[in-house]
């Protein structure tokens, strides 16, 4: 299904553009996207809609490539006013999913939904959307009715928009995934109190810093004192991620895995489509660490054969359009192939491509990727234009 046309009350000018709900757009993947939105002109072919749960009646943004005054924004948990668009995307997070889909649903809304949150993900009738790795089973989903299309998990669609060429090429008999996922992660209060962290951590031994001649273990003494003396602000990771690393993300499933680790499993065989006894064993460990914006992943691949190098690193380059392979050499490597090269790219360098000592069939890779563009923005941006038929 194809929505050309809006069904919602909306200016003339604006009549042959299909009506689109945008909820959450003010937050951090909400301002991600819709920065994508205007870089590609993206509001030119929509007739957007704001909402906001906590500011209804105020000023709509505008953003480069619409048309017209933006006007006032609506209430995001007015069922009627969501009813009336043919569209809806939301970046607002999984409680306002859980609070509103169902209820919408329920009064017999048939529209679109394109959400980031994970609420959905695992639902039979939701498909996880990532087109560059899976658009025939997009395009298969539109076709067969499907109204629910959920963003993946940002370390699982940064992995894929990598290394997906060797997945769908079934090249894949076994993966894990050791993560080193960035602090935006959490959201953007996580980034302040990193940055804070930081600060703080730098302040208690300034002058310590200033003399050459200081002792390191004094140094190192005050800041790991500091560390873990309650005085820093760890609020929202509950414990230091400055200076430190926490190895667990997400929920405690409560049989020694997260729930961020099991996304690794579930979500990169649904977005491949595949069920059951086709589906690739794939697992992970996933850790935060102090980067800003960009997750990293150091994997090993077991491959259903023995390819060469050349051949791997070609499927991969190939695999989709944004994948760059990175030489294996230090230069190479400590140049492109970290969150510092990755943030605001939709570049996926994958790198550290070799063949391990266990065997011709094991491959060991790292890649990175802005987790809020590939990781949560773009893909329902791509989704958006699919559904209005701009891609
Ligand atoms: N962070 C991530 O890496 C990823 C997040 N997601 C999903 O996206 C959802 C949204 O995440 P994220 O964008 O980080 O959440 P944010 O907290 O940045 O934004 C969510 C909402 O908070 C409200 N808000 C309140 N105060 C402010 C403020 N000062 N500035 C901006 N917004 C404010 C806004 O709603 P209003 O305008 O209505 O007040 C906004 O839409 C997540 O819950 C998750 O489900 C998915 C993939 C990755
Ligand atoms: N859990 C991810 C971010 C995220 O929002 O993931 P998900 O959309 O799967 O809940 C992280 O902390 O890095």
């Amino acid at each position: 299904m194809t929505v050309h046309a809006q069904t919602a009350a909306a200016p003339a000018d604006a009549a042959a553009l299909p009506a689109v709900g945008l909820v959450g757009w003010r937050g951090m993947v909400g301002s991600v996207l819709m920065q994508r939105m205007a870089e590609e002109g993206d509001f030119a072919r929509i007739h957007p809609v704001f909402f906001s749960t906590s500011n209804a009646g105020g000023t709509a943004p505008a953003f480069a490539g619409m048309d017209g005054d933006p006007g006032t924004l609506k209430d995001a948990y007015d069922v009627e006013a969501l009813k009336a668009l043919p569209i809806i995307v939301s970046t607002q997070g999984g409680d306002y999913t859980k609070a509103v889909h169902g209820t919408l649903r329920a009064a017999g809304w048939d529209g679109l939904w394109i959400d980031a949150a994970s609420t959905l993900r695992m639902e039979d009738d939701a498909v996880i959307v990532l087109d560059p790795v899976n658009r025939s089973v997009v395009d298969a989903a539109l076709e067969a009715g499907t109204k629910d299309f959920v963003g993946g998990n940002c370390t699982v669609s940064c992995m894929l928009m990598g290394l997906g060429g060797l997945f769908t090429a079934g090249l894949v008999e076994w993966g894990t995934a050791m993560t080193y996922q960035a602090a935006s992660g959490g959201g953007a209060r996580h980034m302040r109190e990193l940055l804070n962290q930081f600060g703080a951590l730098h302040g208690e031994v300034a002058g310590e810093l200033e003399d050459p001649a200081s002792a390191i273990l004094e140094i190192d003494r005050k800041v790991i004192e500091l560390q873990r003396s309650g005085r820093l602000d760890a609020s929202q990771f509950g414990v230091p991620l400055g200076g430190s690393l926490i190895p667990w993300i997400d929920s405690d499933l409560g049989n020694g895995t997260s729930r961020e680790e099991l996304k690794a499993y579930d979500e990169t065989n649904k977005v491949l489509g595949r069920t059951g006894a086709d589906r690739i064993p794939f697992d992970s460990l996933c850790v935060r660490v102090g980067a800003m914006r960009s997750h990293s992943q150091a994997l090993t691949l077991k491959l259903t054969k023995d390819v060469p190098l050349d051949e791997v690193e070609q499927i991969i380059a190939e695999g989709t359009e944004w994948a760059s392979v990175v030489p294996n050499d230090k230069e190479s490597t400590v140049a492109e192939l970290t969150p510092v090269a990755a943030t605001g790219t939709l570049r996926i360098p994958v790198g550290r491509l070799r063949k391990l000592t266990m065997g011709p069939e094991y491959l060991s890779a790292f890649t990175v990727g802005d987790q809020l563009l590939w990781g949560a923005a773009e893909p329902l941006r791509r989704m958006l234009m699919i559904a209005t038929g701009n891609l």
